[in-house]
């Protein structure tokens, strides 16, 4: 491959990094609408915004859902990250 070939490869991989990035951020905010959602309904009810019943499943769930090349050990520190911060986003928005 040619230099320049490769500099072509390289901005065109950029430009895909660029729009999964823009999907991983729409995707993101449309978890965290569905959370704000599930916040109003749970409060109707009387449940606590916090579930850690529920995070542990998520959590799990991850594990068999991956197929790399990300580790789940990896995957799961990601997760951890979102849920703390769909947790902040949710005594946010008392
Ligand atoms: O499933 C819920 O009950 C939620 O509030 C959503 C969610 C999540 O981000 O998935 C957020 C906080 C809870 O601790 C558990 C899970």
């Amino acid at each position: 491959m040619q230099e320049r070939q490769v500099k072509e490869e390289i901005a065109r991989l950029r430009r895909e990094i660029d729009s999964l990035d823009s999907q991983i951020i729409s995707v993101l905010n449309q978890r965290a609408e569905k959370v704000v959602i599930l916040k109003k309904l749970k409060e109707k009810i009387g449940l606590p915004a916090y579930d850690p019943r529920r995070e542990e499943e998520i959590l799990e769930n991850l594990k068999r859902l991956n197929s790399g090349p990300l580790h789940s050990k990896h995957l799961k520190e990601i997760y951890q990250k979102i849920l703390e911060i769909m947790r902040a986003l949710e005594r946010e928005n008392c």
